[in-house]
């Protein structure tokens, strides 16, 4: 069986102590390789690499570590279909979905840091005849990425590359529940020529090595994409040690479709903001509220699509709904399910576990899932379920659906379908969501602030903000 090995001073490593993790195919049931269970030994070797290279890495000059970032991408893009081929196993996701979004984004993310770490320009402050402040942004040092299992290859890379871009060293963790792409990527951080211990990988649990990292006192800034309780976590136990954060944290995102919508176009993209990824994706719509005009008609043409929503091997090309990341998860999720009918919902649609016949007979399938007549307040309507389950809830005015979207401690994304402008501004604004959609969802441009208000996180990633925090500001102050 494969060993996955860890990525330290530019050597793949086993772990020190020698312990290994199961790595579950979750369309199967089966243990299909072994990923070490790294310990703070493996990270204070993964932090003394880091800061060995750092002094190199930090003078290089910025063009040139971009040069060495976009070598990455592109080897990314050469060897799409292995890595999409890989995120399918290791997560349970559509094959599709892994080729058309996972995949290619995380190319984009080192293409796009690699360019931007060219472009990333200090201020300059001048009081005239008085003084010229003008501000440097110095890397941080060693820095800390712990990932999630979700998008695994996207997110993974999403905090690396602004991380090196700014001449920062790092340690990074993939979630232990799939860890495979980002063991595919040192080895091509490797073909690529980075320089021994600029990014060193250590796989293990949150507990085990992730906890490591971020108590590590040489790990100056922790960038964390997860749930909110352990995002919570990660902060009590870094505050103590003034640590730089980046907590990019669970959504309950609301879906507002106006009567004047676009209908299809609205229908078509709230199967996706339900149901893509199985609903694992923090930025999923699980809330749907439609105006009552159009409810039963959006109604009806939702269950269409969604009874289309093909549930099978994710390795299949016709699969739309993979299988659910792991056991665990799924029986998370339909505990909310046997909660929304214990809250009073109507099931529309699924509530079931799907049971496929060969390959997949042990894997962890689940029926896309809608429920309608559920009070805005109940649990299920307030809590992240993180899985291939919404609701369906009519509205009648602006101010009835405001108060009913915002009322939800998360605050990441939301959506709002209409063709009237000035209601997508006004509504837009006044959601407490860090992103807003309007006739989209998922729409990314990398330039843009990407995170959650309340407990969908602290700070920003994306373009300069990602830079921002992986850097240290310095002012120098001139008098003229
Ligand atoms: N982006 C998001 O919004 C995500 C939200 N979730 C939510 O979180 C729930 C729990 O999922 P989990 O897999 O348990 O996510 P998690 O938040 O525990 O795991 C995310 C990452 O954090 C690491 N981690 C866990 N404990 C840690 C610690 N003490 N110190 C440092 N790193 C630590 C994990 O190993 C993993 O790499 C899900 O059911 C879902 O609701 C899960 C994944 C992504
Ligand atoms: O940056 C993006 O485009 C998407 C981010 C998604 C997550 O952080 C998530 O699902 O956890």
């Amino acid at each position: 069986m494969l060993h996955l090995l860890n990525y330290i001073g530019g050597q793949l490593l086993p772990p020190r102590a020698g312990r290994y993790l199961d790595n579950v195919d979750p369309a199967t049931g089966q243990v299909y390789s072994l990923i070490p269970d790294s310990d703070a030994d493996d990270v204070q070797q993964a932090v003394a690499a880091a800061e060995a290279a750092f002094p190199a890495w930090r003078a290089l000059p910025a063009e040139q570590r971009g040069r060495l970032l976009v070598r990455i991408s592109e080897l990314i893009e050469r060897d799409l279909e292995r890595l999409a081929q890989a995120e399918s196993v290791d997560n349970g996701k559509p094959i599709k979905l892994a080729r058309t979004v996972d995949i290619p984004r995380a190319a984009s993310n080192f293409a796009f840091f690699g360019t931007a770490a060219g472009h990333f320009a200090s201020e300059s402050h001048l009081q005239e005849g008085v003084a010229l402040n003008y501000t440097v942004r110095h890397p941080l040092g060693v820095v800390g990425c712990i990932s999630p299992w979700n998008l695994p290859l996207y997110l993974f890379t999403w905090k690396i590359a602004p991380a090196l871009a700014a001449g920062n060293c790092v340690v990074a963790k993939p979630s232990e529940i799939t860890p495979m792409t980002a063991y595919l990527l040192s080895e091509l951080c490797m073909e690529a020529g980075l320089p021994a211990g600029v990014l060193n990988i250590v796989h293990g649990t949150g507990p085990g090595a992730g906890q490591a990292i971020v108590e590590h006192p040489a790990v100056k800034a922790i960038s964390f994409t997860g749930g909110t309780a352990t995002g919570a976590h990660i902060a009590r136990t870094a505050a103590p040690m003034f640590k730089k954060l980046s907590l990019e944290l669970g959504g309950k995102n609301p879906n507002i479709v106006f009567a004047d919508c676009d209908f299809e176009a609205a229908v078509a993209t709230s199967v996706q903001s339900s149901f893509a990824n199985q609903g694992q994706i923090c930025l999923c719509g699980s809330r749907i509220f439609v105006e009552r005009p159009i409810y039963e008609r959006f109604k009806a043409a939702f269950l269409e699509r969604v009874a289309g929503l093909t549930v099978g091997d994710p390795l299949a090309e016709e699969s739309r709904q993979g299988a659910l990341v792991s056991e665990p998860h799924l029986q998370k999720v339909l505990g909310y399910i046997d909660l929304a009918q214990q809250e009073g919902g109507r099931l529309l649609a699924g509530g079931q576990r799907v049971h496929l016949q060969g390959r997949c007979a042990g894997g962890y399938f689940l029926q896309p899932t809608v429920f309608e007549g559920l009070s805005p307040e109940c649990r299920v309507n307030r809590e992240e379920i993180f899985g291939p389950v919404v609701t369906l809830t009519p509205f009648d005015t602006d101010d009835e659906v405001l108060g009913w979207a915002n009322n939800t401690d998360y605050g990441l994304a939301a959506t709002v379908w209409t063709r009237d402008l000035q209601r997508a501004h006004r509504v837009g604004q006044q959601l407490h969501a860090g992103v807003v959609w309007v006739n989209t969802w998922l729409l990314r441009d990398l330039r843009t602030p990407f995170g959650g208000m309340k407990n969908s996180g602290v700070g920003r990633e994306g373009g300069v903000e990602a830079l921002r925090f992986f850097t240290e500001p310095q002012n120098v102050c001139i008098k003229l």
